[in-house]
This record gives structure tokens, sequence and C-alpha cells, in this order.
């Protein structure tokens, strides 16, 4: 695997807010990363701080394994962290033509990102008529100009409706289809869980979870069941059962939840044995969103 980015230990404090709290993680090539966290959660002092526009506080990060500066490094990347700004007069061609010569690419590129982004036959139409999901793509299609090895996203579809939110996801994952590295920046759990191979959640510049999308829900469920009778004694002989950790009552029924792994006819069986009959057996695997909830509210 080669690491792309790997952040060790930042930290930045704006006076007495602790933006980003001792955070490390790393950006391995051709995967799809979001941070994922609440707003002020602190994931654009995040992206701001590895794109050098804003200054650490203490921690470092390096870019490519250390081997060029953060400067030769930015060259290789592709970033849009702010709202798309394009000369609202001029065409989509001649916007990215400008973007050409300021990056010294070759204008034969212009085509290519524009078609990649769907925007090809609106390629001669000013940027003043373009939806805002179209500025977007545009935005994505600039920040592409130079192959950049990553492409950075902050809140990529923030402010679009539906069809532009849909647009954008399929693009983006095209794009990582061709084996670039993307690092978004979401507070939407299901677009990184549509987007995303890997997540950092972040909650108050601290972090949460690193790793696969599916590795939040990585746990052995829990059962939901339910007594007619003695519900006490049931409490009890769960008590005792070795791999159950927590018992909690919610609505009319109770839920275990498993630290190893159970089946139903287990658990079933077991309680049978100890003189109680279910009335309710459910095995569940909590959602992303619980696992999300749990992460985001416990800590
Ligand atoms: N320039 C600044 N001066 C002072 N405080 C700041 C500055 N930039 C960010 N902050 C604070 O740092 C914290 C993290 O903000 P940040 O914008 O990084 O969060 P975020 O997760 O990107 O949120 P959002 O999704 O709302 O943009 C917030 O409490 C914010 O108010």
């Amino acid at each position: 695997m080669e690491t792309i980015l790997s952040l060790k230990n930042l930290d930045k404090k704006f006076g007495s807010v602790h933006a980003v709290n001792n955070l490390s993680f790393d950006i391995e090539k051709g995967n799809v990363y979001g941070i994922l966290g609440p707003n002020g959660s602190g994931k654009s002092t995040t992206l701001g701080i590895i794109l050098n526009v804003v200054n650490k506080t203490s921690g470092s990060f390096s870019w490519f394994d250390g081997s060029i500066s953060t400067h030769e490094a930015l060259k290789r990347v592709g970033a849009i962290i702010e709202r798309p700004n394009f000369y609202p007069y001029m065409t989509a061609v001649q916007n990215l033509k400008l973007i050409c010569k300021i990056k010294d690419v070759p204008y034969n590129k212009i085509d290519e990102k524009l078609k990649l982004v769907n925007l090809f036959e609106r390629k001669d139409s000013k940027f003043k008529t373009y939806s805002l999901g179209m500025k977007q793509r545009l935005a994505i299609a600039s920040a592409l100009l130079n192959d950049p090895e990553i492409l950075i996203l902050d809140e990529p579809t923030n402010g679009l409706d539906p069809q532009g939110i849909h647009e954008i996801r399929k693009i983006i994952k095209e794009i990582a289809s061709t084996g670039t590295t993307i690092l978004l920046a979401s507070h939407l759990l299901d677009e990184v869980e549509k987007v995303c191979t890997h997540v950092v959640v972040i909650r108050n510049g601290i972090k949460l979870y690193a790793g696969p999308v599916n590795g939040i829900t990585a746990t052995n469920g829990y059962f939901e069941l339910n007594v007619d009778s003695d519900a006490k004694l049931l409490v009890s002989a769960l008590e005792k059962h070795p791999s159950i950790s927590d018992i909690k009552q919610e609505d009319d029924k109770f839920i275990a939840t498993l630290e190893n792994e159970l089946s139903a006819t287990e658990i079933n069986n077991y309680l049978f044995k100890n003189g109680i009959v279910l009335s309710h057996l459910v095995k569940r695997m909590p959602s992303l969103e619980q696992q999300f909830l749990t992460l985001t509210n416990n800590n």
C-alpha cells in the first residue's frame, strides 16, 4: 500500500476552540475516504491544514511519504474547499483554459475532463447560465485538469437538489474507479456510506473511528426479546450468560447486546433450559446510523 498522506497528532486551536484535537490517520492510494462529523467538528479545518491554507498549532502531516515538500506535493493534489468561483461571462472552456495556463496543463485535457463530469455538451455555455450542480461539476473538472493523484472535496453535494447530489456522487465514484484517491468531508452519513470505502469519524476535532466504512458496523449485534411471564427471571438469566455484555429495556422489549457470536437458537435453548419461554426473539445488527450515533454521542 502506498501512503498518500499521513497525519500525526495534528492539533489546531482557534483561541479557546480546540478545532482539531490530536488527529492521526493515513490515506492510502486508491481508496475513497470520508471525514465524517457534525457541523463544527473540524473537517474543514483539517482539510485547510493539509492544503497549507490553515496553520496547524502542533503535530505534523506528510504528503507522499514525506519525500517532497508540501509545496511540490500540492501540485499532485486537486482540491475544492470553497464554493467554485469562475468568470460568469466566460464559457466553461474559456474558464478552464485560464486554469490550464495557471497550472501549466495542455488545453487538450479540457474536453476529457468536461466529458468526465458530463458537461461536454454545455462546454460553450457561459458559467452564469449553469445550475449549482453544473457549477460544482465544472469545479471538479477544473481540479482534475492536472490529473491529480488525490482529489479533495469539502461537502461536495452541499446545497444541491437530489438529482444534482446523485450526479456528483456518480462522478466521484467514476473518478475513483480510474484509480484516483479521494478524500471528502461530509456531515452526511448516507453520503459516506454510498461513496466512500473508508471513513474517519470525528467529533469536536477528536477521532472516534478510522477504518473501512463497513468496519463501523463490525459488531456481534444484539437480541430483541421478551416474555409473557416474569421479566425479572429473563433479565437475571441474560445477565449470567457470558456472551451478553449489556441488557436494557426499550419500550415493550429487552435489548441484549452481544459481546461474542451467539445464534438465536443458542440463546433460545439456554433460556428454555432455565425455565424461560420467550414470546419474542429477533437477532439484529445495528445500522450504520445507529453505530454512528453511538460513536458520536457517547464519546
Ligand atoms: N478562522 C476561524 N476562527 C475561529 N474559529 C474557527 C475558525 N475556523 C473554524 N473555527 C472553529 O473551529 C471549529 C471547527 O470548524 P470547522 O469549520 O473545521 O468544522 P466543520 O466540521 O468543517 O464544520 P462545517 O461542516 O460546519 O463546516 C468550529 O468550532 C469553528 O467555529
